[in-house]
């Protein structure tokens, strides 16, 4: 567990050194670095990860941000972890601050997971409604429909504790973090850029995914030169927490392909 001040703000990293290629775990709104463990937990022990909340949620400090601020923040940790050339794997907002650190700091990226995520995820309308609900009704009130989004049914009804689990930890994000993150969301747009990214790219989808559904993903991997499509059958928004085992295979499986 390291903290560091990068760009204007105190950030909570965990960087374990290796040998090799690094890998690089970028979260999902409401959510912090640990929704990757299961799948980070089934990598080889000996590869270098960086997992990191990014600022506003987890124990990272909150003030207001843009995309580009999102991916400043990565390429300064990897910077400061001296990994370059990783295997960046993003989830949801995750995977739109993946692809643009692909696109301003190509040095730092080898390869792309894009899981659960797409050019542009919803619109100024949804992102709009979303930051009024959170005025109103607070993170707390919003909680079940978020779960119902995260979840699949399957997953909801047969792991009752770990969703009472993953609800503390949206409803303990700042909501100033939130809402920072929601206005990125808002305002992010890659539509146009992706035929720019040069990477190795794999998209993940889950087939029971409401929040982004597996024709968004699937655009995506259409408009990312070579990139190749995975769905996930019954699997809803989060596949590392609902399924880490076919994501860790899958991350092992892209991970091997790099040159
Ligand atoms: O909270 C949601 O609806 C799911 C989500 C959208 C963007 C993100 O990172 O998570």
């Amino acid at each position: 567990m390291s903290f560091a001040r990068v760009n204007g703000a105190v950030l909570h990293y965990l960087h374990r050194e290796g040998t090799g290629r690094g890998v690089v775990f970028l979260n999902s709104l409401g959510t912090d670095h640990r929704i990757w463990e299961s799948t980070a937990g089934r990598l080889p022990k000996d590869i270098p990860l960086l997992f990191l909340d990014k600022r506003g949620h987890g124990l990272s400090e909150t003030s207001p941000a843009t995309m580009e601020t999102f991916s400043e923040d990565v390429a300064a940790l990897m910077d400061r972890s001296a990994m370059a050339d990783a295997l960046v794997c993003g989830v949801s907002i995750g995977g739109l601050i993946a692809q643009t650190l692909a696109l301003r700091r190509p040095d730092l990226v080898g390869g792309l997971v894009l899981s659960n995520t797409g050019l542009r995820i919803g619109d100024r309308e949804s992102w709009t409604a979303r930051l009024d609900a959170l005025e109103t009704s607070g993170l707390e009130g919003m909680a079940d429909g978020v779960m119902s989004r995260w979840f699949s049914d399957g997953f909801r009804t047969s792991n009752p504790d770990e969703v009472e689990g993953y609800r503390a930890m949206l409803t303990r994000t700042p909501k100033d973090g939130y809402t920072a993150a929601c206005e990125a969301l808002r305002d992010a747009d890659l539509s146009g850029r992706a035929a720019e990214i040069a990477v190795p790219t794999l998209c993940i989808a889950g087939g029971a995914d409401i929040a982004t559904p597996p024709d968004l993903v699937r655009a995506l991997a259409d408009a990312i030169p070579g990139a190749t499509y995975e769905e996930l059958d019954g699997v809803g928004h989060l596949p590392s927490i609902e399924s880490p085992e076919r994501v860790a295979d899958l991350v092992q499986r892209i991970y091997g392909r790099l040159a």
